[in-house]
C-alpha cells in the first residue's frame, strides 16, 4: 500500500538554502528545475526505487513500476501532484566500464519519501509511505525527517587533467571513417576532465552556484550515497502535457559573443555554416522520421532559430506533435532516445563507435533524466554540460558532433568551451 498526502506551504529563500544543506546530507536527493525556471520538482530520500538496466528493456520496466505504484496508491490524489524522478543511462556498455558510475551505473529512479512540487504559483509538499505517517502534520513529519548538519567549510585548491591530444586524434581517426562510408554521416565522440580538490567538494556551495551561474538552462541533480551528478543543459528530449508532445533538435555550436554586436555576427554565422547546418539536418530529419509512427498533427518549422545559453549558442529547431493513441512518455523516450545530437547517424554504427573511440562510459552523460507524475505527463532533459562528482574527484563531459568536414582542432575548442559551465561551478 501506498499512502499519499500533500499540503501547500511557503518557504524564505533562506530556509530553502537550509533546507538543500539538509537534502544533501540524506543518501538520496534529486532536482529537475526546467529551463524557463517556472516549474521545479525536488525529491528528498526515497519510498521506492528503481534501476531500469542500461538497455532498451529498462523503459518498459519503469513504466511498470509506475503503473505498479499507481495500483499500491490507496488515496486519491490529483495524479499530477505525485511523480518519479530519475535518469537513465546514455547505453548499454560492457560490465568493466560501470567502476566510476557505482549505483547510478544501471540508471537510477525515485519515488521521493517527500516531494516538493513548485510552480510560479504555489510550492507543495507532498509526502509518500509505504508505512503510516509518523505525525499528523506533513510538515512536522517533514522535518523529523531531514537530518542535521554540519557545514563545511573547504578551502577549494584544484588540479585538472584532461587527454586532449588523445581525443584529438580519435577525432581525426573518426572523420577518416565518415569520409570513407558512404554510409556513414554523423558520429558525437565526448572526452572527460578530470578536476581534483584537496578536500572534498561542497556540494551546497555547487548547487548555489549552479542557480546563480547558469540561467535559462534545466538545473539536474541527482544525489545517491556520496556521488552528485550536476547537469546544466539547453536541451529538451521530451516534454507531454495531455497529449501534446514538445522535443527539439538541438546541435551546431558557436561561442557567444561578449559585446552584442559580436554575439549577433556569430550567431548569424552559425545559421548560414553549411557544416553546422547539415549536423542539425541530420537531427531534425531523423527525429522526424521516428516521431512519425508515435504521432500525428506533427510540426517542424523549416528553418532552426538560435538557442542560446550561457558560453556557447545552437542551431535549435522545436518540434510539436499530438501523442498517438497507445503511446506514452516512455515510448517517446525510447524512439527518441538518443537522437543524432548525442549519438550519430546512422544510430548504431555511431554507437559502436562511440564504445570503440571513448575512453570512459557515458553513464548519465547525455541520458534522458526526467520526471514522470502518476498522470503519465512529464518531462525529460538531455543530460549533457554534466559531471559526475564523488569526494574530492569530479569529472566532468562534453562531446561534439562529428562529419566530414569536422576539423579536430576546433572540436577539441568546441568541447572545452562545453565543460565552462561545469567548470564554473567548481571553481
Ligand atoms: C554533446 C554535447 O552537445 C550536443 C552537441 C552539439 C554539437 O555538436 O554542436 C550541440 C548541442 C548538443 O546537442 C555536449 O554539450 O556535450
Amino acid at each position: 500500500m501506498l499512502q499519499v498526502r500533500t499540503q501547500t506551504i511557503s518557504l524564505s529563500s533562506a530556509q530553502w538554502q537550509t533546507l538543500e544543506k539538509q537534502a544533501l546530507a540524506l543518501s538520496r536527493y534529486i532536482v529537475f528545475e526546467s529551463a524557463d525556471q517556472t516549474s521545479a520538482w525536488y525529491g528528498f530520500g526515497a519510498t521506492a526505487i528503481c534501476k531500469p538496466a542500461n538497455n532498451a528493456a529498462g523503459y518498459q520496466k519503469v513504466a511498470n513500476w509506475l503503473a505498479g505504484l499507481h495500483q499500491q496508491m490507496i488515496n486519491s490524489i490529483n495524479p499530477e501532484m505525485l511523480a518519479i524522478l530519475g535518469s537513465f543511462t546514455f547505453m548499454k556498455i560492457g560490465k568493466q566500464q560501470h567502476n566510476d558510475w557505482q549505483k547510478l551505473r544501471n540508471g537510477y529512479f525515485i519515488l521521493p519519501r517527500f516531494l516538493i512540487k513548485k510552480t510560479a504559483q504555489k510550492t507543495d509538499l507532498i509526502e509518500t509511505t509505504e508505512q503510516q505517517f509518523a505525525t499528523a502534520d506533513i510538515v512536522q513529519d517533514f522535518k523529523q525527517y531531514l537530518p542535521q548538519t554540519k557545514v563545511a567549510n573547504n578551502l577549494d585548491k584544484l588540479s585538472y587533467y584532461a587527454d586532449a591530444k588523445t581525443w584529438q586524434r580519435h577525432v581525426a581517426e573518426i572523420v577518416q571513417q565518415i569520409q570513407g562510408r558512404s554510409t556513414l554521416e554523423k558520429v558525437v565522440l565526448a572526452r572527460t576532465l578530470q578536476v581534483n580538490n584537496e578536500m572534498d567538494f561542497d556540494y551546497a556551495k555547487i548547487l548555489t552556484r549552479l542557480r546563480q551561474k547558469q540561467l535559462a538552462v534545466y538545473h539536474l541533480v541527482l544525489k545517491v550515497d556520496h556521488q552528485l551528478f550536476v547537469s546544466a543543459t539547453p536541451e529538451r528530449l521530451v516534454k507531454l502535457t495531455a497529449s501534446v508532445l514538445q522535443t527539439a533538435a538541438v546541435a551546431g555550436t558557436a561561442p557567444r559573443g561578449v559585446e552584442k554586436y559580436q554575439d549577433q555576427a556569430l550567431g548569424t554565422a552559425l545559421l548560414q555554416d553549411k557544416k553546422n547546418r547539415s549536423e542539425q539536418q541530420i537531427v531534425v530529419a531523423e527525429i522526424k522520421r521516428r516521431l512519425t509512427p508515435l504521432t500525428t498533427h506533427l510540426e517542424i518549422p523549416d528553418e532552426p532559430i538560435l538557442l542560446k545559453s550561457q558560453r556557447v549558442q545552437h542551431l535549435y529547431t522545436p518540434i510539436r506533435a499530438h501523442l498517438a493513441a497507445n503511446e506514452n512518455i516512455f515510448t517517446l523516450i525510447a524512439a527518441l532516445h538518443p537522437t543524432p545530437a548525442l549519438g550519430g547517424y546512422p544510430k548504431e554504427a555511431a554507437l559502436t563507435l562511440i564504445r570503440r573511440w571513448e575512453p570512459d562510459f557515458r553513464g548519465l552523460f547525455g541520458a534522458p533524466f526526467g520526471y514522470v507524475t502518476f498522470a503519465g505527463t512529464g518531462e525529460f532533459a538531455v543530460a549533457i554540460r554534466s559531471m559526475l562528482i564523488h569526494g574530492q574527484r569530479a569529472k566532468l563531459f562534453a562531446g561534439a558532433g562529428i562529419v566530414a568536414a569536422s576539423d579536430p582542432k576546433q572540436e577539441v575548442q568546441e568541447t572545452s568551451l562545453k565543460f565552462e559551465p561545469m567548470l564554473t561551478l567548481l571553481q
